[in-house]
């Protein structure tokens, strides 16, 4: 399915402000992972994600990005090569450092409706994480209205149910129990294609101030090349598992080299680039 590009933004283009800083935070290194039935999903996949800066993952439903996002997420382990999280393999963690590497690692994912659980008040969602943080209960409703507030929330919603909530909304909600930990990183797996098309610009504006104000780093995944350029500082092209192009996201979105990237590129946008030099 191919979804429209986001409508025009206030936010800067994160390629065009300041480079992100230096020092990788997250590094994926020749990466395999295969199911029985699926064969070889992932096949030597190398990614890397600055701190404080943004990676577009790009390809086509079936691509193996989500498969990616579990394996950087430490749900899984990769069959060949590694993931780190900051130097450590956030799969082999376990006790006090797990719950450490858990916290700096955050995830929204695409149906944050289907991860709210629709028995409870909004607030309540942040206010477990927070518990979980064992954050005084005191402090608690505070920091739930703050987080809502950084999120663009007004703190009153979060007495509503999450049927209560817009999709737009429910995001935002999701985004502000993904920041309850202070996170380092978020992988965003398919964070706006549920939206339409302005509030999907909106939530994507959010993430970009978001970043700016706290240093956040985002794993960014999308089937959308023109969502991904929006707030991607670099782009992995991922196809059948393998990664087919990488570069800073205006060269990607300016001068797809790959044929599947440019394919991409049409699919998102209906332009057509001038074929490249090398193919
Ligand atoms: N736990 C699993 N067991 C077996 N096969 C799996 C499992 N997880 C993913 N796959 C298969 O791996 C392939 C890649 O799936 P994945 O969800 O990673 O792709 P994707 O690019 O995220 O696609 P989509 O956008 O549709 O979610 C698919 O063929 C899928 O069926």
């Amino acid at each position: 399915m191919t979804t429209p590009p986001p409508a025009a933004s206030t936010a800067p283009s994160p390629s065009a402000s300041a480079a992100p800083p230096t020092g990788h935070l997250l590094s994926v290194r020749a990466v395999g992972k295969s199911y029985p039935r699926a064969g070889a999903v992932l096949d030597g996949v190398d990614l890397s994600v600055a701190r404080g800066g943004t990676v577009g993952l790009v390809g086509e439903s079936g691509s193996g990005k989500s498969t990616l996002a579990r394996l950087v997420l430490g749900l899984a382990a990769p069959d060949t090569g590694a993931v780190r999280f900051d130097g450590q393999d956030p799969y082999r963690l376990r006790g006090r450092a797990s719950r450490s590497v858990r916290a700096r690692l955050q995830f929204v994912p695409q149906n944050p409706r289907g991860s709210l659980n629709p028995a409870l008040r909004a607030g309540s969602a942040v206010g477990f994480v927070l518990a979980a943080q064992r954050t005084p209960r005191a402090e608690r409703t505070e920091l739930t209205a703050e987080l809502f507030r950084q999120v663009g929330l007004d703190p009153a919603l979060a007495r509503r149910f999450p049927r209560e909530l817009s999709g737009g909304q429910v995001q935002r909600v999701a985004i502000a129990r993904a920041l309850a930990t202070g996170p380092d990183l978020v992988v965003c797996d398919e964070p706006t294609s549920a939206l339409d098309r302005g509030v999907q610009a909106q939530v994507l504006d959010l993430l970009t101030e978001l970043q700016q104000t706290r240093g956040l780093a985002y794993l960014f995944i999308s089937h959308d090349l023109a969502v991904v350029r929006h707030l991607a500082h670099r782009v992995s092209v991922l196809r059948h598992g393998r990664v087919v192009e990488e570069g800073p996201a205006d060269q990607v979105w300016d001068h797809p080299q790959h044929p599947y990237t440019r394919a991409l590129l049409a699919a998102s946008t209906g332009r057509t680039p001038p074929p490249a030099p090398n193919h």
